[in-house]
């Protein structure tokens, strides 16, 4: 049966989108992801995102990987979600959606979506990283020569080395620019490659430069491959709240397979 897909982008971090509203996508079928996802042989994209019905709110999400396995929370995933309802007729500007990790209100206003992120209340601090978890698990940290390192290498090794193993983490390389501007680089769990920007992880890096005291601002730009991206929050007895991811969401294309 022919399938229509679509395609968009939030900085760089790319994504096929399905209307799985009739719930026809054979959601168990890894394979078959993993060769939507395949920049070769499939569509190409970091992950691959169902919209579905849910019964009180405007819609659900379900993500995938590029390696085809569903997953945690994606910041951007849910940010191009939000504006591909929109284009399809299923929101206005606002949104109220379930992912994994709970429920995300949105807005979005001329390409600009602004997404809430959960509240975090635990930031692990080791002495050379930060470890904590915005809808799916972030180890952050410095790196002075991020204009120029071996990414895959070194984010590989943190990811699959102890204490991360086998189910990993996502790993952000970041360099301060200002109080208010921090360049970042993301390690992709599950894409097993740089991404040009990781939504979950842009976030990780601006809550865990506030709680290392590397900023006092609470609305931080940072700056990645693929553009850049806003986080703002409220911090409330080291509690991590009203966060929002703030950023760019585009449609690319649509086709059928
Ligand atoms: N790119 C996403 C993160 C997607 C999930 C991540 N790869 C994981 O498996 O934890 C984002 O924008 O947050």
């Amino acid at each position: 049966m022919q399938q229509t897909f679509y395609k968009y982008q939030g900085t760089g971090n790319d994504f096929v989108m399905i209307d799985n509203r009739q719930e026809t996508f054979n959601k168990k079928d890894t394979k078959h992801i993993a060769f939507l996802c395949d920049r070769r042989f499939g569509i190409g994209a970091d992950g691959l995102i169902l919209l579905e019905n849910h019964p009180t709110l405007d819609f659900k999400m379900v993500y995938y990987n590029a390696d085809g396995n569903e997953s945690t929370m994606c910041g951007n995933g849910g940010r191009c979600l939000v504006a591909f309802a929109n284009q399809l007729g299923v929101i206005k500007d606002k949104a109220v959606f379930e992912a994994i990790d709970g429920l995300h209100h949105a807005t979005i206003n001329n390409g600009i979506v602004k997404l809430q992120m959960l509240d975090v209340d635990v930031v692990e601090k080791h002495e050379n990283h930060v470890f904590l978890n915005t809808g799916s698990p972030h180890h952050v940290e410095f790196e002075d020569q991020i204009e120029n390192f071996d990414i895959k290498t070194k984010g590989a090794k943190i990811r699959y080395g102890a204490p991360y193993n086998e189910i990993g983490s996502n790993v952000n390389f970041v360099k301060k620019i200002s109080d208010q501007i921090f360049a970042v680089r993301t390690y992709e769990r599950g894409v097993e490659d740089e991404t040009l920007s990781c939504g979950t992880g842009v976030t990780a890096v601006a809550l865990a430069m506030h709680a290392l005291k590397q900023t006092n601002e609470n609305l931080i730009t940072l700056k990645v491959q693929g553009g850049e991206l806003q986080v703002s929050f409220d911090v409330e007895n080291g509690v991590y709240k009203n966060v929002w991811l703030i950023g760019p969401a585009t449609y690319v294309f649509s086709g059928t397979l």
